[in-house]
Order: C-alpha cells, then sequence, then structure tokens
C-alpha cells in the first residue's frame, strides 16, 4: 500500500476541513495510506506526521480554519531542515504530498521535490485570490460571504444615520476581496491597490448625492492601499461633510461555516490533486481557470504576479 500525506501552509482557510475529509476518503478509495502532517511544514520537521483514518475526519466539514494547524516556517526555507523533513517522511515511506497553501508554499515544495523527490500537488488556498494562473483559491468563496454578511449589517445601522462607513477588507496586496464585495454590496466607494486613486475626484460627485437626498455611504477599501482606513474616515468628514466610521474586518474573513462552493471545490480539488500525483504528475499546482482544472508547473504560478480580472476592473471603473 502506497502512503500520502497533507498539509496546510500560509494563512489557513475555509474550506480546509472539507478538504482534509476528502483526501482521507478518496485516498482510502484509491487504496492508499492518507497522513496528516500537523502544523504545515513545522510539523514535517518537527515529525507531526500522523496516519488519517474516517474518524479523524468525521465532523469536520462545516467547520472553518483546520483541524490540523497551518504555519509559516522559517526553517523550511533551511537546506538542513528540509534534510530532516525528508528523512521523516522516509521514516513512514511517504513520498507524495498534498499541500493546501499559496505560491510561497509551492515555492518551497518545488525547492524540496528537485532536492529529495517528494512528489507534490499544491491546492491554491487563500482567502486573498492573488495566486497566478488559478481563477479560484480555496476560501475565497466563504470569505467573501463573511464581508457580505458584515456589509449588509452595517448597512442597517448606516441606513439609521447620516454617516460614512469605511470597511476594510483582508487581501494584503490584492484588491479581489473588496472589489467583488463592494459591487456586490452596493458600495458608492471601492479603493484597491491596484488602481491609483485621487479622493479629490469623488468630491463633486458625494456632495451632489448628498444634496440630492442620500443619507449615508458605503466605503469598501482594501488593504495595502496607500492611505489608511482612518484617513479616508477624515476625508468624509472634512471634505464632504458626514460623520464617519471605520471597521477593519480582519481575521473574520479567515473563518466561519465553509460555503457549500468552498466544500464542492475542496472536494473537486482534492480529487485532481491525488489523481494527479497517481497518474505521474510530480510537482504541479492544481489551478481553476475558465477551461476548468488544469494541472501547473510551479513556474508559471510563482513568476508572475496575479492581475486582477479586467472585466472586473472595468466594474470598478463606474464608481
Ligand atoms: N523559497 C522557499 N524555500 C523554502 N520554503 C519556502 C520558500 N518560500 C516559502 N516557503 C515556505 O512556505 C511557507 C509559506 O509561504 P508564504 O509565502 O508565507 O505563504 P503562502 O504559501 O500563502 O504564499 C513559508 O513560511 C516557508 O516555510
Ligand atoms: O494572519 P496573519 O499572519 O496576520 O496574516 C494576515 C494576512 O494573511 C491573509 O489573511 C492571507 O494571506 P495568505 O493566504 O497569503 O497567508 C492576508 O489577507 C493578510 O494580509
Amino acid at each position: 500500500m502506497k502512503n500520502i500525506a497533507i498539509l496546510c501552509s500560509g494563512g489557513d482557510v475555509s474550506g480546509m476541513n472539507p478538504a482534509l475529509k476528502q483526501f482521507v476518503e478518496y485516498s482510502l478509495q484509491n487504496g492508499l495510506t492518507p497522513y496528516f502532517v500537523y502544523d504545515g511544514f513545522e510539523g514535517l520537521i518537527d515529525n507531526k506526521i500522523e496516519i488519517a483514518t474516517h474518524k479523524d475526519a468525521a465532523g469536520i466539514i462545516n467547520r472553518g480554519g483546520t483541524i490540523i494547524g497551518s504555519a509559516r516556517s522559517k526553517r523550511f526555507m533551511q537546506k538542513e531542515f528540509r534534510e530532516v523533513a525528508k528523512k521523516n517522511l522516509d521514516a513512514l515511506s511517504i513520498d507524495m504530498l498534498l499541500v493546501l497553501g499559496g505560491d510561497g508554499s509551492f515555492r518551497g515544495m518545488d525547492i524540496f521535490y528537485k532536492e529529495h523527490g517528494i512528489k507534490f500537488c499544491g491546492i491554491p488556498s487563500t482567502i486573498d485570490n492573488d495566486i497566478n494562473g488559478t481563477e479560484y483559491c480555496l476560501g475565497v468563496d466563504t470569505a467573501l460571504n463573511v464581508i457580505k454578511d458584515s456589509i449588509d449589517n452595517i448597512r442597517d445601522t448606516a441606513a439609521s444615520f447620516s454617516r460614512a462607513f469605511v470597511i476594510e477588507t483582508m487581501g494584503r496586496n490584492c484588491g479581489y476581496l473588496a472589489l467583488v464585495s463592494a459591487l456586490c454590496s452596493g458600495a458608492e466607494l471601492c479603493l484597491i491597490p491596484e488602481i491609483e486613486y485621487d479622493l479629490k475626484e469623488y468630491e463633486k460627485s458625494f456632495k451632489e448625492q448628498i444634496k440630492s437626498g442620500r443619507k449615508y455611504f458605503i466605503a469598501v477599501v482594501s488593504e495595502g492601499i496607500k492611505e489608511e482606513s482612518s484617513e479616508i474616515a477624515e476625508w468624509f468628514e472634512e471634505k464632504i461633510g458626514l460623520e464617519s466610521r471605520v471597521t477593519i474586518l480582519g481575521h473574520t474573513q479567515r473563518g466561519g461555516n465553509p460555503t457549500i462552493y468552498d466544500r464542492l471545490m475542496a472536494y473537486k480539488f482534492v480529487n485532481h490533486a491525488i489523481d494527479g500525483l497517481l497518474g505521474g504528475r510530480d510537482e504541479s499546482v492544481i489551478c481553476y481557470t475558465k477551461k476548468g482544472f488544469e494541472y501547473k508547473s510551479i513556474d508559471e504560478i510563482a513568476n508572475k504576479k496575479y492581475e486582477l480580472d479586467s472585466e472586473l476592473l472595468g466594474y470598478l471603473k463606474k464608481f
């Protein structure tokens, strides 16, 4: 019987637990013995690698986060610790690994493969949706739904006062979450790192809207823009003449009950990843594109910066 392991690396997402469950089930269906690696690459180095059974995967499909933990590992960047990781995997005869993470994790795995021949398939997993080569990363839909709920709640109170609300989403340097959330929540203003902006350009229009009866504004701004959210709020107070409030959604966006879409994508990503490894794809990332699922090399993924879809960006310009 062949052995296969799975680990989570980098920021956790809702959807990892459904992926872990499917990993156990699909591995067993294929005659493989599944292993969980706890705490990402740190766990590979510290030998936190254990057989996973149906029992381990029971009752987790509805839970955010990851029951096996995730980590960012400085040690895995060093050759000597990757050698320790290889010894730990050898002791359990594991030579195939599924990695739920981002391009950094896949780059690390690629180096590990080249040094030690541990085969891997990466499953793009980040709420930021900023991995080049894939249209979708696990966890994004749940994060968007969390943001949608928060903005809808804020709108209730916003509509009861004459105020501007500045809502900050995560995304590191990628405006995907902010852009989609602004479009789907009917925000009046959306600011993202990818697009230069000048708040002055909005002043005339916003003041006219107030004269015509608008009582409140919702602004969705992304982490990574040139100003702090508090500065956008000050601008609303000083230039638009509206009392304002800031909500930084922060890590709320990383949690929550995985949506149907994320559960389904977890299922499909895992099946394709295991099929790929069994079919002889030794070092790839399973991506979801307009053509469907595609295996891509690490160079296609990590050598180019993710760019936001031009159609979505076109919608932003209409604000
Ligand atoms: N060049 C590299 N060599 C070895 N390991 C790496 C390399 N780049 C990233 N890693 C590993 O992947 C982990 C996650 O990478 P990071 O960039 O933080 O997140 P993400 O996978 O979400 O892009 C790092 O903490 C490190 O352990
Ligand atoms: O949880 P931390 O370490 O504070 O990191 C916060 C960052 O992680 C994210 O939530 C997800 O990033 P990754 O998926 O690339 O790890 C970013 O949106 C945010 O900037």
